[in-house]
């Protein structure tokens, strides 16, 4: 397999990708974000010269959504210059960027799920920058960008391993249940990065990956709690009730037809994934 450069790797879908490269994991290389900072362009420059990867995949990201909102200058500098850093060097080594966005790119007011070409309209700091970071991206020519959707995982920081601490130290929980998209298991979508570079594509460009299925957090929550035989009652709320600093997407579904289509994959529905994942924490 071609030589592969992995951003972020510490991270949640960093992990995930790691732990599922198997054999070929000796064509894989996931530095440390010291060695592989994206906003240090003297490093990337000697990264690059080094390896020269016929991929870079970019899981580097400011993920932290309300705090955003008043760090705004650091989530930029990350989630824009650090991408269009990561695209300059590209470009000069012939490397495919695959890049990663989310579903909060959009306003989520339009209840039918979302396609690549539906027009795009973020309501947050951190949705803002991931979609100017997605515009740097583009100025790479061999690009793949893939917007995803509330991931989990066993590994890092996510939704369902806060419901499991919160379920075991409280006796009830307020969860909002007018937010509604697809949760993502961080393995599905690693795999799904694999399969493009296995398949070596060249059909650059944007495409939407969840799982399959629509949920609100009120309901994936409750999903946790039955799977994992946690007792804590959950009651659903309005966004309004549970104020917080970012504006989220009401409705963010995304249509997976063109990935699906392009690669000939079949995409797990989203409480299936939500099964291995709640065994593996087991
Ligand atoms: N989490 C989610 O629910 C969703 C995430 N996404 C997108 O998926 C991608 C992966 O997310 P996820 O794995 O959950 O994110 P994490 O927050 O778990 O990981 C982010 C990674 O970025 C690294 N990082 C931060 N700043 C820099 C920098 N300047 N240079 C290099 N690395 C840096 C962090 O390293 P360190 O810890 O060392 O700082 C960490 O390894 C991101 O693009 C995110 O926007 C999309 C939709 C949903
Ligand atoms: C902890 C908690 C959250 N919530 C709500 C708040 C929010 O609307 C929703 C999810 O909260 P979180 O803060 O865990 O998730 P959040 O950070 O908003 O998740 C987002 O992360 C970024 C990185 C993305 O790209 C998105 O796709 C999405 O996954 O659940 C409750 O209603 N009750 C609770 O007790």
């Amino acid at each position: 397999m071609s030589k592969v450069v992995i951003f972020g790797a510490s991270g949640q879908l960093g992990s995930c990708i790691k732990s599922i490269t198997g054999d070929e994991s000796e064509s894989f290389y996931f530095p440390q974000t010291s060695e592989a900072n994206i906003l240090d362009v003297e490093g990337l420059e000697k990264l690059f010269a080094a390896h020269k990867p016929a991929y870079a995949i970019n899981c580097a990201a400011y993920t932290a959504v309300d705090k955003a909102e008043e760090d705004s200058d650091l989530a930029e500098k990350v989630n824009v210059t650090g991408v269009k850093n990561l695209a300059d060097q590209c470009t000069k080594h012939g490397t495919v960027l695959i890049h990663v966005s989310t579903d909060f790119v959009f306003k989520g007011a339009v209840a039918r799920p979302l396609t690549e070409v539906d027009a795009t309209e973020p309501i947050s700091v951190y949705g803002q920058t991931k979609l100017d970071g997605e515009k740097a991206a583009v100025q790479t020519s061999k690009h793949f960008i893939i917007r995803t959707g509330w991931l989990y995982s066993e590994h890092g920081n996510n939704f369902v391993k806060t419901m499991l601490k919160l379920g075991a130290e409280r006796d009830k929980l307020t969860i909002i249940a007018d937010q509604v998209g697809t949760p993502t298991y961080a393995i599905d979508l690693a795999g799904f990065i694999l399969t493009i570079i296995k398949q070596q594509s060249n059909a650059y460009g944007i495409y939407h990956y969840s799982n399959e299925g629509v949920t609100s957090w009120f309901d994936f929550a409750r999903a946790v709690f039955d799977l994992s035989g946690t007792q804590v009652k959950v009651i659903p709320i309005r966004t309004d009730q549970y104020p917080t600093r970012a504006t989220r997407p009401g409705y963010s579904v995304m249509d997976k037809s063109k990935a699906k289509e392009t690669f000939s994959i079949e995409i797990p529905y989203w409480r299936d994934s939500l099964i291995k994942c709640i065994q593996q924490l087991g």
